[in-house]
């Protein structure tokens, strides 16, 4: 639950498609915009537990699609219109690189699970920083240290 002095950053909803083989869940993911120690605003990030893929679809505003294979970083810049692909094996996190809420709708094989975990031992190998320009900049960021999230 959101408290005083700690904005939402972002807020998903999701399909009541079962997250079982077979299945295709949805879900709409909202990042509203704004920076926190000059990082863009961004979803936590996650790995699918099983090598599965996801499509996103960018619905509103501009952002981009941060992906980490734990060594190699892919970045796809994201507005109304563009499609987003992760392969199997691959961390995502998604980034609003503007100054409206950036939305994109997310489809995922229902048995790929979610495994937050391995973003928080490996992190996503950079960070997005709004630039003195406004315009996104990719910062290397190497693992995060032991215990921190
Ligand atoms: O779970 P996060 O890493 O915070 O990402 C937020 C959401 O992004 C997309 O919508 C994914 O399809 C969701 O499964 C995920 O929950």
């Amino acid at each position: 639950m959101a408290e005083a002095g700690d904005p939402v950053v972002y807020e998903v909803v999701s399909s009541r498609v079962p997250e079982t083989s077979g299945e295709l869940p949805q879900s709409v993911t909202t990042i509203h915009p704004g920076t926190i120690g000059g990082e863009f605003h961004f979803t936590r990030g996650h790995m699918h537990t099983r090598a599965r893929g996801e499509v996103y679809l960018g619905l509103t505003g501009t952002g981009g699609l941060l992906t980490f294979d734990g060594r190699r970083a892919v970045w796809v810049a994201m507005a109304p219109g563009t499609i987003g692909y992760i392969p199997p094996g691959w961390a995502h996190r998604s980034v609003n690189t503007g100054d409206e809420p950036y939305r994109f709708l997310a489809v995922y094989p229902g048995d790929a699970g979610h495994d937050h975990a391995w973003v928080a031992e490996n992190g996503m190998g950079h960070r997005v920083m709004r630039g003195a320009s406004g315009e996104p900049e990719l910062a290397p960021f190497p693992r995060p240290a032991a215990g921190s999230r």
